[in-house]
């Protein structure tokens, strides 16, 4: 199956520098039924604006991912299919393209290092594009699923300072792509403070994602600096909810007069 034509590391960099925002639907392999239906139901995806499909879980109790992605990349069309790995165990020569994470606001040496060297030299093999992603969880009280997979402790919200310092360390360690994950299902998504420290401190492309369940927290987080945002648990409660967000970010874009 074809790689994306268009890298997606320019992709990313192209929403930062024009201000144009960004959806990525992230598709967890654990809830994924049957391939025909879920093919039928998604045809419509390769004509939207979507930007990216986003694939991955914490901790993935079936063995299905490969076919998974071979799904997704069916649905897609010209819209690149991104591993957004849990672990070492979750990747496809099929996808376009990885999120290569290290999580940055932990202090669990397996996932800021020994994932990472598990997967390279498959990676490499695959042809897969890596992303250099400083991965930071922020979030305050709820335990999220890739809080308890990691064992680590996420950045509080209200210390934007912190989000701020580990972002730039981040950025001195080479990193080009900072994703700052509510975790999946979050009450409350990324504090605006965050996002907007991190932003200025870092000056490159920045990915939000968690909690993201409605139409007025998705406007929150695109205003306040977000140039992609991720949403899963949501679509998976209801599927129109997709549409329903390519539709305001089509339009924001127009108001913004970058697309
Ligand atoms: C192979 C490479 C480069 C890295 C993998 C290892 C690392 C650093 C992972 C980061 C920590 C982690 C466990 C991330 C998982 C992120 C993810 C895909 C979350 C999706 O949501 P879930 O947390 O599974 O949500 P549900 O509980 O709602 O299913
Ligand atoms: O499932 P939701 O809450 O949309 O979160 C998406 C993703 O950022 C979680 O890692
Ligand atoms: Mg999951």
């Amino acid at each position: 199956m074809p790689k994306s034509k268009k890298q997606v590391s320019k992709l990313l960099k192209e929403f930062h520098t024009t201000g144009s925002k960004g959806l990525a639907w992230l598709v967890d392999p654990d809830k994924f039924k049957n391939a025909s239906s879920f093919e039928k139901e998604y045809a419509w995806v390769k004509a939207s604006a979507l930007d990216l499909i986003f694939v991955g879980g914490s901790q993935l109790s079936r063995d299905n991912f490969r076919e998974v992605v071979i799904s997704l990349k069916k649905i897609a069309g010209e819209i690149p299919v991104v591993i957004f790995p849990g672990s070492q165990m979750q990747l496809a020569e099929e996808a376009d393209a990885i999120l290569f994470l290290s999580l940055i606001s932990g202090r669990n040496p397996e996932y800021l290092i020994g994932q990472q060297v598990l997967a390279a030299p498959l990676v490499k093999k695959m042809k897969l594009e890596a992303l250099p992603t400083a991965y930071m969880l922020v979030n305050e009280g709820e335990i999220t699923s890739v809080q308890y997979v990691s064992q680590t402790l996420p950045l509080p919200n209200s210390k934007p300072s912190l989000a701020k310092a580990t972002a730039l360390a981040g950025l001195y360690l080479g990193m080009k792509f900072f994703y700052l994950d509510a975790g999946s299902g979050a009450n409350s998504p990324v504090s605006g403070k965050v996002i907007e420290s991190v932003r200025s401190a870092t000056n490159q492309p920045i990915i939000v994602g968690g909690g993201l369940d409605s139409l007025e927290k998705v406007k929150t987080a695109y205003e306040q600096g977000a140039d992609l945002l991720v949403i899963g648990n949501a679509i998976e409660k209801n599927p129109s909810f997709l549409a329903e967000v390519l539709a305001y970010k089509r339009l924001l874009n127009l108001s913004l007069n970058v697309n």
